[in-house]
């Protein structure tokens, strides 16, 4: 049995080496990792611990040992707490801990004469418990943030594994003769290979979901603009291009807005370029909320924004348009330095089957747009009107 304990114990290490490995290269997810180490450094204490029983003292092998394992499960369960933006709960973690610690050395290592309670068992009621709770409370967040199956998986390896510690907590406290962990028995043999099937697939599981998240944030920062959070100008093009093949397809028309700032220069010159990014912010904010959930908002240079409307034809992008615009307007912008209003410039085109390619959308909606600062700023052009008007020569930091 000894020899069982210890090859958990060493896989614990394993995970523990993995978790340490972990801690090293990520970042935002350190603090769950440190829990995670935790557990596994402790799980493998625990039953390294338990494994010298009967030749160690008592004391260590079977107080220590069993409370070192509850401590083990409340840090898995903080771990996963933090991992997944959840209350930690730790003022009532706290007072289990103290309660189970408090019992089982009240209780001490040697059953009590007349007593039924033993620290083994109680132990491993408090774990069962702990798991239970732990999958009915992950279960929702885990299917929100990862998916169905994977919340299925964790709650289930979960309850299975609290189920067997129950079942042992039950039978040891009911039994006239219960079987302490270290003897070879079959139920002991039992829950031992469960933990190590069920330990694999929660560190797995967790460190597969910890990857998974890192790569979501990775994509996400390639796909969008760092200052404003919208689409950065690779995306909306990308976006331009999927609805430009779809309206072939289909027939269902889009339309696309080019707007421009206008006279932000003046806002950076006054106020400073913070206040100016600060006015970046809000726009983009505003210019994301005006529209509908199909639709996509992306900032394709300083001040420049390009919008896609999908299912929109050239009077419902108009009137979209116009209404950003004429909101934009009454805007009040709160920056450190003052409250502040701007305006800006939009043109529109639709998908117009005379276009070879997408790009000459944008071509026309830009043409509109230089008609409207070319008018007197704060209004919108439809690129219908003004198709022949010629796009000033790009400079490099601008499109
Ligand atoms: N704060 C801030 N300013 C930026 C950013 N990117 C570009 N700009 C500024 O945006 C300004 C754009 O100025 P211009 O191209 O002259 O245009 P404008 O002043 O808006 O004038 P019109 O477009 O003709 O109305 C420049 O001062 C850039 O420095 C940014 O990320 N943050």
């Amino acid at each position: 049995m000894s020899t069982l304990y210890h090859l958990a114990a060493a896989q614990m290490l394993l995970y523990g080496a993995m978790w340490a490995c972990a801690w090293v290269i990520v970042g935002d997810e350190r603090r769950a990792v440190q829990h995670w180490l935790g557990f596994t450094l402790l799980l493998a204490a625990g039953l390294g611990l338990i494994s010298l029983r009967p030749d160690g003292n008592p004391w260590l092998t079977v107080v220590l040992a069993n409370w070192a394992l509850v401590v083990a499960v409340v840090l898995f369960w903080r771990g996963g707490a933090l991992f997944l933006r959840l209350p930690p709960r730790d003022a009532e973690m706290a007072l289990l801990l103290l309660a189970i610690g408090t019992l089982v050395v009240w209780l001490g290592p040697q059953p009590r004469q007349g007593f039924w309670l033993h620290p083994g068992f109680v132990c491993a009621g408090a774990i069962g418990w702990l798991l239970l709770a732990n999958a009915r409370r992950s279960h929702a967040a885990l299917k929100m943030q990862f998916g169905e199956r994977t919340a299925w998986v964790v709650s289930a390896t979960l309850s299975a594994l609290a189920l067997l510690q129950v079942v042992r907590a039950v039978q040891g406290l009911t039994s006239s003769t219960p079987v302490p962990m270290h003897q070879t028995h079959a139920a002991n043999v039992a829950l031992v290979f469960a933990m190590l099937v069920s330990s694999a697939v929660l560190n797995m599981v967790y460190l597969f979901l910890m990857v998974l998240r890192l790569l979501r944030r990775l994509t996400h920062l390639v796909d969008h603009d760092a200052l404003t959070g919208l689409l950065n100008r690779r995306s909306i093009e990308r976006a331009l291009v999927r609805a430009w093949v779809g309206w072939r397809r289909s027939g269902r028309t889009f339309a696309v807005v080019s707007i421009d700032l206008d006279h932000f220069k003046q806002v950076n010159d006054r106020w400073g370029h913070p206040a100016g990014d600060e006015v970046l912010r809000a726009c983009a904010e505003l210019l994301q909320r005006g529209v509908r959930q199909v639709d996509q908002v992306g900032r394709v240079g300083g001040e420049e924004f390009l919008i896609l409307l999908l299912d929109s034809d050239e009077a419902q992008a108009m009137a979209t348009a116009e209404r950003l615009r004429s909101q934009l307007a009454c805007t009040d912008i709160r920056t450190h330095g003052a409250l502040l209003r701007v305006t800006c410039s939009m043109g529109v085109a639709v998908a117009d089957a005379g276009d070879a390619e997408p790009d000459q959308m944008v071509q026309r909606s830009d043409a509109a747009l230089y008609q409207a600062k070319h008018d007197g700023r704060d209004r919108v052009v439809s690129g219908a009107l003004v198709a022949t008007i010629p796009v000033p020569a790009a400079s490099p930091t601008e499109r």
